[in-house]
């Protein structure tokens, strides 16, 4: 799950919601610029069953700027696929030294499959499908992406992330995603940990059918 709140309090409160209900917990961009490591630090200490992803969106300087993410106890930490092949190089680096992982985020990436394909062949743990907030309010989603960037077969994971929901995550993991982030569809949901829970079963393909309710509520959702 995407944590995208601004708030301290609130991303601790809501991740005490979700954690049981999901993998990972991932500390936006913003989130993270905003609050700064000591909520690492802190959702560390209080969720040792969870992995944690730190969405850094590194531009420069990557290994630097990493270290003391993977340090304070991050699992996978992002770097911007448009940086230098130099910056996505030392995020890697830096993830072996603590047997960690990087991501590398695809938005805004012109040749999706050329760049893929590079930083497969340097290391890279994950690749990051993701359409971003502002592209999502133009209209656009990741599907077209994943199936481009799952087709190369390189057998690195692939995340998708770009307004997943409930509907479309058993769609994103047929389609080769092997991680699936969700944010709005779950921290806008009158019920997150029921939304979380939901999404994971979906993508896990563990859901019940919810019988005759469940059924409508899919019709109607
Ligand atoms: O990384 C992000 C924005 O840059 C978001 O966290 C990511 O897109 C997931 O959130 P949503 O499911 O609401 O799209």
């Amino acid at each position: 799950m995407a944590l995208d709140s601004l708030d301290f309090d609130q991303t601790v409160a809501l991740a005490t919601t979700v954690a049981p209900h999901v993998d990972i917990l991932e500390i936006g961009t913003p989130c993270i610029k905003y609050n700064g490591i000591k909520l690492l630090e802190t959702l560390r200490a209080k969720f040792p069953n969870n992995k944690i992803l730190v969405d850094l969106k590194t531009m420069d300087a990557g290994f630097y700027e990493a270290e003391p993410f993977f340090k304070a106890g991050a699992d996978i930490v992002t770097v911007l696929g448009t940086a230098d092949i130099g910056t996505i190089k030392g995020v890697i680096d830096v993830a072996n030294k603590y047997g960690k992982k990087a991501q590398i985020d695809l938005i805004n990436v012109v040749d999706k499959a050329a760049r893929t394909k590079e930083v497969a062949k340097l290391g890279a743990h994950i690749i990051g499908v993701h359409t971003g907030l502002d592209q999502q309010a133009a209209g656009q989603t990741p599907f077209a992406d994943l199936g481009l960037v799952s087709g190369l077969n390189l057998g690195v994971d692939i995340s998708v992330a770009g307004g997943v929901k409930a509907t479309t995550a058993k769609q994103v993991v047929d389609a080769g995603a092997t991680i699936v982030v969700a944010g709005a569809a779950i921290y806008g949901a009158a019920d997150p940990a029921a939304a979380a829970a939901e999404i994971s079963a979906a993508a896990k393909g563990t859901q019940s059918s919810g019988g005759v309710f469940g059924w409508l509520k899919k019709l109607f959702s």
